[in-house]
């Protein structure tokens, strides 16, 4: 049986990819990938979404410009050639960064193969090495071991859940064509951005959601503004459960729905279930290793990002990105990974990963973005009473007009005793852009008349919708005011 000794293992090629630096160059790292290499978002998630997102905005672009008394029609939809453009420019990537971690890096072995932690070193043990068994009986011995094995996506366990025609992210964009008729079933990130992706590319989309609005964990004026905007581009199906999909005969699939009126059906070329992901821990033996778990399966982990056993950290044994956070979202997994890899190299200097004023964004139709406290958060943490919002829309600001916008809103949450900026909320083109100067100043601890009025703001660019909000806020008047 094979052993192999490092001084580094990571389990996962996506953000843990990253950690191996120039330190490493003398020092031996193992790195293990039971999938495709370079992990969630490059190969299946934010990156080919995103590539697919751009091609289904411009497709239904003949809406927005209808607004502003311009007739555009799009003439075709070339599925097979977007698929292939987009595939051809990730697959290669992907080879290219596993080609470079297994043959041109001496230093580097990548283990192709699913592997488990069989036994960590324990506290106080200062020399030993952690130990994982790879599927085919490979022994890896490290040093200092980093577990960033990712999510993945439950599934429906439904009777036809297991249907051909039915698909998660993983595998809905490697479609050979274009659906005509897709069901989306969840209400949260991935259902909302692809329900946008199909409907804006020409597709009939139905969206089932169990609850009655879509994306919920936003703030509840976005939540149901987007809600609205969503049952005007496709259908939405409210209180309802998917209970089974039975085939068709044209190839396609009967959904069978439980709602309030019984049984309903959809026929659907294909259907993708969009619930949730499920954190990778069972798959590297977390439980069984004596490691620390969260009641949903996230590795417990400390504000260092060292990996907890009965409370304690293990000497030399990190975590990072979905299987830890609770964010699970590409930056924060970025950003942790720069935090470990600073930390691995500096045992006696460690940092600690930073979790408030992070920013998401949905890219659905339209988009979503968010940072830091809803109202309803910010109420509950320091009092309705010194919590004031704004909600300016696009098209009260210059540019609205000229877009003809109806429906963009930006929303900022703050402290109306100081103008601490807790939370910010924006529905509408260019949300994931327009988010960026709020995070900043949430970063950074400006507060809002002063982030308003210390500044200029181009005239008429679209972000004086959050100069607009920012100065609609009943707070005190910062410094620097103009
Ligand atoms: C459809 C979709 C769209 C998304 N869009 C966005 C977006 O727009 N913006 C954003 O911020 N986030 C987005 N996300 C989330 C983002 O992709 C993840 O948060 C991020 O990729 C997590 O990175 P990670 O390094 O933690 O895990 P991953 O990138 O998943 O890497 C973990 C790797 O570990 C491997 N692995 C697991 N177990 C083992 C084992 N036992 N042995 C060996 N290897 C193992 C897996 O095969 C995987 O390759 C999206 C996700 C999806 C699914
Ligand atoms: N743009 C982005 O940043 C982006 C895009 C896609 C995914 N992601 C990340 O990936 C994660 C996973 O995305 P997701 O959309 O799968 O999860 P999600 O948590 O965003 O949404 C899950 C949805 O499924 C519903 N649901 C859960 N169990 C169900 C069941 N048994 N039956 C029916 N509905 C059920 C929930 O009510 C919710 O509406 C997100 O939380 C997000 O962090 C990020």
């Amino acid at each position: 049986m094979t052993t192999r000794t490092a001084d580094l293992a990571i389990i996962g090629s996506g953000s843990g990819n990253s950690l191996i630096t120039p330190f490493w160059d003398d020092r031996r790292v193992v790195i293990a990938e039971r999938g495709v290499f370079g992990g969630t978002c490059l190969n299946v998630g934010c990156i080919p979404t995103k590539m697919y997102v751009r091609p289904a905005t411009l497709a239904r672009s003949g809406e927005e410009a209808a607004r502003v008394d311009v007739t555009l029609r799009t003439e075709a939809v070339d599925w097979p050639g977007m698929r292939d453009r987009i595939f051809s420019r990730i697959d290669a990537i992907s080879a290219a960064g596993e080609h470079y971690r297994a043959v041109e890096l001496d230093n580097v072995d990548l283990v192709s193969q699913e592997v488990r932690v069989e036994r960590l070193r324990s506290a106080g043990d200062t020399s030993g090495a952690h130990t994982l068994v790879a599927a085919d009986g490979t022994r890896i011995e490290a040093t200092q071991l980093v577990i960033a094995a990712g999510s993945r996506a439950e599934r429906l366990d439904v009777p036809g859940g297991d249907l051909p025609q039915v698909h998660t992210s993983d595998t809905i964009m490697r479609l050979d064509e274009l659906p005509a008729r897709v069901l989306v079933v969840g209400g949260g990130y991935i259902a909302s951005e692809f329900s946008g992706i199909f409907s804006g590319l020409g597709a009939e989309v139905v969206q089932v959601i169990r609850g009655d609005q879509l994306m919920r964990a936003l703030d509840h004026e976005l939540s149901e503004r987007f809600t609205a905007e969503a049952e005007r581009h496709w259908e939405l199906r409210r209180g309802r459960t998917l209970r089974a999909v039975v085939p068709a005969e044209d190839g396609g699939v009967t959904a069978e729905l439980d709602g309030p009126d019984g049984v309903e059906r959809w026929d659907a070329d294909v259907v993708l279930v969009a619930i949730g992901r499920r954190p990778n821990s069972d798959l590297v033996g977390a439980a069984a290793a004596g490691i620390d778990l969260h009641d949903d399966g996230r590795i417990v982990v400390d504000a260092f990002q060292r990996v907890l056993a009965g409370g304690l950290p293990v000497p030399g044994l990190y975590a990072l990105g979905d299987i830890s956070s609770s964010h699970q979202l590409k930056h924060v997994a970025n950003h942790e990974a720069r935090i470990v890899a600073h930390n691995l190299e500096h045992p006696d200097d460690l940092r600690t990963s930073r979790q408030d004023a992070v920013p998401a964004a949905v890219f659905a139709y339209p988009e979503l973005a968010q940072v830091g406290l809803t109202e309803s958060q910010a109420a509950e943490q320091f009092g309705a009473e010194h919590v004031t919002t704004k909600l300016q829309h696009y098209g009260d600001t210059a540019y609205g007009w000229a877009m003809a916008d109806d429906s963009g809103v930006c929303k900022v949450v703050a402290d109306r005793r100081d103008g601490r900026i807790l939370g910010a909320h924006i529905l509408g083109y260019q949300a994931s852009n327009l988010i960026q100067p709020l995070i900043t100043a949430m970063s950074f601890g400006i507060d809002a008349r002063t982030f308003a009025r210390g500044q200029y703001w181009v005239h008429p660019a679209l972000m004086e919708v959050v100069e607009n909000a920012l100065l609609g806020l009943d707070v005190p008047d910062g410094d620097l005011v103009a």
